[in-house]
């Protein structure tokens, strides 16, 4: 299948001589929803800008649904719609009007029906005469979706779409974004808050200092490189690890009453019924336990101390 968006030897130097991105490549498949994660200043607000048009590029070539988003950028640009983080608008315009307005920039023609369909999808309708200035945030924040929709794009960028959010507006945007994404736009956001992406993703880029370190499918990111612990709460403490337990390379907690067993989670599971029967064999009975693997935050964290 080919892609929806197609990235290839994509760099940029600011004018001040900084080279926010280096050489990225990277395609996003039809219909996926693509996190770019990464900290500060990573140059992930630069990349979606270039795709989106807002910046230029400095080298490199940009392709959106087929269309090259320099020679071909009115074609590229009315396929992609883009969440940004600020609503800017006019706060005394009421809801129709600024969603209608935004499809108008595209040179669309006006289509109420579809309008109706986008405020009605994002429980806007009953709001629809009311003023922006008379919104809750998180209504505000559903009218930035609403006019990235407004002229039917097949690629939404969401960037930072849950930055200070509370919990529970978090989780009705992630719901929010799951609906678009069953209608088949692709959506790709930014995020700072890994938990979003371990929620939501198929696939995670990882973008450090301009590079786009790892990409990769997000199950299989937390397969490779997540790491599962067993924790045993002992009957009664232990003075030490038993010499002939030595190859698990358990950890026995201070007070010597919990071993903690980690075990990659590529490798066959078979040496946890071992483990089981060599405690039993050395007469370490445990009364609880439990297991934990790595989160994508974990991951991250670890990545980019391999990086630094
Ligand atoms: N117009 C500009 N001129 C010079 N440098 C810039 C310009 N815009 C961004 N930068 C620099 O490029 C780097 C990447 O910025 P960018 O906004 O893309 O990062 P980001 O990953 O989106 O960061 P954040 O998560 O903080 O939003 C930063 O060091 C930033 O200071």
């Amino acid at each position: 299948m080919t892609p929806i968006i197609s990235i290839s030897g994509l760099s940029k130097t600011y004018a001040s001589g900084f080279q926010a991105l280096k050489h990225i490549n990277l395609e996003i498949q039809r219909g996926e929803i693509f996190a770019l994660l990464g900290p500060n200043g990573a140059g992930k607000t630069t990349l979606i800008s270039i795709i989106c048009g807002l910046v230029n590029p400095t080298e490199g070539t940009v392709l959106a649904d087929g269309h090259n988003i320099i020679t071909d950028y009115r074609a590229a640009r009315s396929k992609i719609g883009l969440v940004p983080q600020e609503l800017t608008n006019d706060a005394f315009e009421t809801v129709w009007n600024t969603v209608s307005f935004s499809r108008g920039l595209f040179g669309k023609r006006a289509h109420p029906a579809h309008i109706e369909k986008v405020l009605k999808d994002l429980s806007l309708w009953s709001k629809k005469d009311n003023r922006l200035m008379t919104l809750s945030g998180g209504m505000k924040r559903r009218v930035l979706i609403a006019k990235a929709l407004s002229h039917e794009p097949q690629i939404l960028f969401l960037d930072e779409p849950t930055a200070g959010v509370d919990v529970e507006l978090r989780k009705e945007m992630w719901a929010m974004v799951r609906s678009l994404r069953a209608t088949g736009v692709t959506v790709i956001l930014t995020t700072h808050y890994i938990e979003e992406a371990e929620e939501m993703a198929d696939r995670v880029g990882v973008i450090n200092n301009g590079e786009l370190i790892l990409v990769e499918e997000k199950t299989e990111l937390m397969r490779k490189l997540g790491k599962k612990q067993l924790i045993l709460q002992l009957q009664n403490a232990l003075p030490n690890v038993p010499e002939a337990l030595a190859a698990y390379a358990l950890e026995l907690s201070a007070d010597g009453d919990q071993l903690t067993y980690t075990y990659d989670t590529r490798r066959e599971h078979s040496s946890i019924p071992a483990l089981l029967r060599d405690l039993h064999d050395n007469s370490i009975v445990f009364k609880d336990l439990q297991t934990t693997q790595s989160s994508l935050e974990d991951i991250f964290v670890k990545l980019l101390k391999e990086q630094s």
